[in-house]
């Protein structure tokens, strides 16, 4: 096959080329090459075209929750969005804590997923943060790498005991970072909107707190520590002295947590229901910086997708969380690229190159050799965000009618095409 009428990001710009695919692998990229008798042309209608991005933090649902989100209705919605690997995390019903438990994740993945899932176990059984699970086992039957993510882990003995079985294991330790005691019953940040929307707040301490000892203890081990969602200026603060200190320590954001702050909250509205909590401008731009820094190593979307009833109830009731596969990429091109911010280069590598490079996975290019997964990005056309028209079962997004360009178009797993929209 040979891919026509693209646009790949090179040497700080976009440039046309054309692609040769051979056996499902890249073959050739050329600005333009001849012609093979016979040979199925794409035409990629003027798009961008990228190697598949990573997603290493979402929520499939399955099993236990499939009202929500299943391993097949997940991974297309990620197949749209322009992702070819994602992350499921273990808060399940049963939660992938044992070797039989993975077992049966590993083989609904195998039937029901349509690009490559990599996905976590538990540190803890049933991530009650009481007994550490088998890692060894969990690691041969497939784990990625091990996370609680949902709850914090809230002893400090326990967290250094997964860190070094961990370590021993050359795996990661992923966490979801929150004190339950400064966490409390809230379910906004608390400042600003917690006193006006007159609702219990999250101190931004909640999440500091855990990765500034988590770091030390990483120090302590040598175990690669990873932070989620990482979201206001304090938790970029400690981050930024642990990488100075030289301690195994690296984090996400995530788009929500760039796009928006609390003052976006108008009203007691559970589609801005997300935990960590959005937090102040001044949390947000600490977040941007620390990205642009290298601080906070990439981005991932956190999905979290729960039912419109869920969500239709009052911020103290609903559950936390909102869908993030299908709206990352047009949310953030629209806001950070279109307007110079950032390059088209930087944003695929924080969604491509840098977490697989922060998970050891193999890197991802266009060039002769690697498998022709590929996202196909029109980075032109506007649209409005539809979140009835998802793919995700989870409609619940704070994003619907955004006006944004930089929607993918297709997506192709080794050479096929596993995903068209085209005039959707
Ligand atoms: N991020 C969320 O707001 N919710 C997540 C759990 C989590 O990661 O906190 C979920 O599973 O719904
Ligand atoms: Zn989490």
């Amino acid at each position: 096959m040979k891919i026509t009428n693209a646009f790949r990001w090179k040497e700080n710009s976009l440039q046309a080329c054309e692609i040769r695919v051979k056996d499902g692998m890249i073959a050739e990229v050329k600005a333009q090459m001849g012609e093979v008798s016979g040979e199925e042309i794409f035409d990629a209608g003027g798009t961008l075209v990228a190697p598949g991005f990573t997603d290493v933090h979402i929520h499939l649902r399955e099993p236990g929750a499939e009202y929500k989100e299943t391993i097949a209705s997940g991974t297309r919605a990620a197949l749209k969005g322009g992702f070819t690997t994602v992350c499921p995390m273990p808060n399940t019903s049963p939660v992938p804590d044992t070797k039989e438990n993975m077992e049966d994740l590993m083989s609904r993945i195998k039937k029901d997923a349509v690009m490559e899932v990599l996905p976590y176990a538990s540190i803890s059984l049933g991530q009650n943060g009481e007994i550490l699970t088998d890692m060894k086992a969990l690691k041969e039957a497939g784990a990625f790498a091990f996370t609680d993510d949902g709850v914090g882990i809230q002893e400090a003995s326990f967290m250094k005991k997964a860190m070094q079985n961990a370590a021993l294991l050359g795996m990661s330790i992923v966490a979801h970072c929150e004190d339950n005691g400064l966490a409390g019953s809230g379910v906004v940040h608390e400042g600003e909107v917690s006193e006006r929307l007159g609702l219990p707040g999250i101190p931004s301490s909640a999440e500091s707190v855990h990765i500034a000892r988590d770091a030390i203890l990483a120090g302590e081990t040598g175990c690669h520590y990873h932070v989620c969602h990482v979201s206001s200026a304090s938790s970029v603060r400690v981050i930024r002295e642990a990488k100075n200190a030289g301690i195994n320590i690296t984090a996400e954001v995530t788009p929500h947590h760039l796009l928006l702050n609390e003052s976006d909250i108008h009203k007691d509205d559970a589609m801005y229901k997300m935990n960590p909590p959005l937090r102040s401008e001044e949390d947000r731009q600490a977040l941007i910086q620390g990205l642009e820094e290298g601080t906070i190593d990439f981005i991932a979307t956190d999905h979290a997708p729960h039912s419109e009833d869920e969500k239709q109830q009052s911020m103290r009731k609903a559950p936390f969380g909102i869908t993030g596969l299908e709206t990352a990429f047009p949310l953030l091109y629209t806001t950070f690229v279109k307007n110079g911010h950032w390059t088209t280069g930087q944003l695929t590598e924080w969604l491509t190159a840098k977490p697989r490079k922060v998970f050891s996975m193999s890197q991802r290019t266009l060039e002769h050799g690697q498998p022709a997964t590929l996202t196909f990005v029109d980075l032109h056309t506007e649209e409005e965000i539809d979140r009835h028209r998802f793919l995700s079962k989870g409609k619940n997004t704070p994003f619907h009618g955004v006006k944004v360009s930089g929607i993918p178009k297709c997506t192709m797993i080794e050479g096929h095409i596993a995903w068209e929209g085209w005039n959707k």
